[in-house]
């Protein structure tokens, strides 16, 4: 059922909805796999980097408290949200924002998993992880979060908190920020430009109505559509050479090198294509592009791990 605008909020579509469902919301489910995946790789690569297998308990503790970091700091965020949250067609329908689930109820889940997932990680992996992660939730609830209201900077900020997780996976496995864990962080950072260029433009409706500032929501809007361009196009042709900087460590090499470039000519393919929406007037044409650079985006990115993990593991059998 669709949902319906109010002149001041958005009404949530009356369907019933299971605790369970409600809490995959709230826990921001698939953003958190991908989370996962990443901090995943990062402990991968960091263990192979050790010569040791990475098959062994304290990877799965390493996972399962950054799982519970990152569930919690989804659930703060959607509670400091939740009025914002009601205004957005895409968030309406959230357990908070329609009001399912209490604001006590999900502060204490998402307080109780950030605090104990840190510390469970500091005592099960190492301090500096268990720190990093919560400095990481710290920056996506307490900083980027309230800044969504402030500025349009909110997004370059936002993107810290983002390529933290494969850094953490890295500092899980060896104890110590290294340069090979920067660089699994800097493909992080700099994918999340084209990837929330894509969203930021479909929704930037349903951004505006609730005050978040983005900048394909800035109101000179031809401005903004060239500027949410020339972003998205900046980082996706820096993606490429990005992405190759892990093989200067030789953590990878030349097969990785290979799809990694094969891949990023790819998301800079899907990029150009998004490029028209500055032509392109039918907006159904426009929001197609744009919804095909955020799906490009998130398989781009597990096909990138997943190479990197592949060469990686090669190279140390072969
Ligand atoms: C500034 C940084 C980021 C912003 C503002 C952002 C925002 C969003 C939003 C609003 C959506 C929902 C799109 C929709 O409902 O159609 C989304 C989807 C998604 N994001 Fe991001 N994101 C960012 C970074 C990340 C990071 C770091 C990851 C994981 C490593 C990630 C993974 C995903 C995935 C997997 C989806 C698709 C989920 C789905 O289909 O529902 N994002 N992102
Ligand atoms: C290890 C750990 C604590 C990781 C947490 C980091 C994390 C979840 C980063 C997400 C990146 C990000 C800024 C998403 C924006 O979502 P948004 O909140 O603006 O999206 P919304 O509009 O759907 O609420």
């Amino acid at each position: 059922m669709a949902t319906s605008a109010t002149t001041d909020h958005v009404l949530a579509p009356a369907k019933p909805h299971s605790l369970l469902a409600d809490y995959a919301t709230l826990f921001k489910l698939r953003i958190s796999t991908m989370v996962i995946i990443t901090a995943g790789a990062g402990f991968y690569l960091g263990s192979l980097r050790s010569g040791i297998s990475p098959f062994h308990a304290g990877f799965l503790q390493a996972l399962i408290g950054i799982a519970v970091v990152t569930c919690g700091s989804s659930a703060l965020n959607q509670a400091l949200e939740r009025k914002s949250d009601s205004l957005m067609r895409r968030t309406a329908d959230r357990p908070m924002a329609a009001g399912r689930i209490s604001l006590a109820h999900g502060l204490i889940l998402g307080f109780a998993a950030t605090f104990l997932g840190a510390l469970y990680l500091a005592y099960t992996t190492n301090l500096l992880t268990g720190t990093l992660t919560l400095l990481t939730a710290i920056g996506y609830v307490a900083i980027y979060t309230p800044l969504k209201r402030v500025t349009t900077i909110n997004t370059f900020i936002g993107a810290f908190p983002g390529a933290l997780p494969p850094l953490i996976g890295w500092t899980a496995a060896r104890g110590v920020i290294e340069w090979p864990g920067v660089a699994l962080f800097a493909i992080l950072f700099v994918w999340q430009f084209p990837h929330f260029m894509a969203i930021g433009w479909m929704y930037r409706e349903d951004y505006a109505r609730a005050g978040i500032r983005l900048t394909p929501n800035l109101p000179n809007a031809r401005y903004a559509a060239q500027s949410t361009v020339v972003q998205a196009l900046f980082y996706a042709v820096l993606m490429i050479p990005t992405s190759l900087w892990l093989s200067w460590f030789h953590i990878t090499g030349l097969p990785y090198t290979i799809v990694a470039t094969l891949l990023g000519l790819w998301y800079l393919y899907a990029t150009i294509r998004f490029a028209r929406i500055l032509h392109g007037s039918n907006e159904a044409d426009n929001t197609a592009l744009a919804r095909n650079l955020l799906k490009t985006s998130v398989l781009y990115l597990p096909l990138l791990m997943l190479a990197m993990i592949l060469n990686a593991q090669g190279r140390l059998l072969f």
